[in-house]
């Protein structure tokens, strides 16, 4: 979590970006980090920590490319996921489909090969998942092993 934000936003631009993302609750002026985010030409978007609201996407739903829900308190690898993730996930999906919206969902925290379906068919179309794939023994057939089998798991997505 990053703020303030504004001051931020160029060195990620600069930096070759194509999503920025921040907390509501980081900036003053939501509206105006999402503007300046897309006038920098990269796609823009809020995230939400687990007791965060989505209520503020309702008067920014335009300018929103992508959702980011945090499954766990951000800080540090490797924490369980929040479950009440998954409803927070459905409102989303919902959110975006019924408004229309070209946004991406991601969620970050907590996902694993035992649980990427769940969060899938909750509607996530995005995941990031750190310490269940970077962990012992860190090689290339044991990263491959992990993401393979969560790639099983996707497929099976609606069985
Ligand atoms: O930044 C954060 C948490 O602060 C996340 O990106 C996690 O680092 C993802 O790691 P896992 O929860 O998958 O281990």
């Amino acid at each position: 979590m990053v703020s303030p934000v504004d001051a931020a936003i160029g060195d990620f631009i600069d930096a070759g970006a194509s999503f920025i993302t921040f907390h509501p609750e980081a900036t003053n002026h939501i509206d105006r980090s999402l503007q300046l985010i897309k006038n920098g030409g990269c796609k823009a978007g809020l995230v939400f920590n687990p007791a965060t609201s989505l209520e503020y996407c309702k008067n920014v739903k335009d300018k929103l490319d992508i959702i980011l829900l945090m499954s766990v308190n951000p800080g540090f690898g490797g924490q369980a996921f929040i479950p009440a993730t998954l409803d927070k996930a459905r409102e989303a999906r919902k959110f975006i489909d019924d408004n229309g919206l070209d946004c991406r969902l991601e969620i970050d925290g907590g996902v694993k090969v035992d649980n990427i379906k769940e969060v899938a068919e909750a509607g996530v179309d995005m995941m990031v998942a750190g310490s269940a794939i970077l962990k012992e023994p860190r090689t290339i057939e044991a990263y491959k092993e992990t993401i393979d089998a969560m790639r099983a798991e996707l497929a099976q997505v609606g069985n």
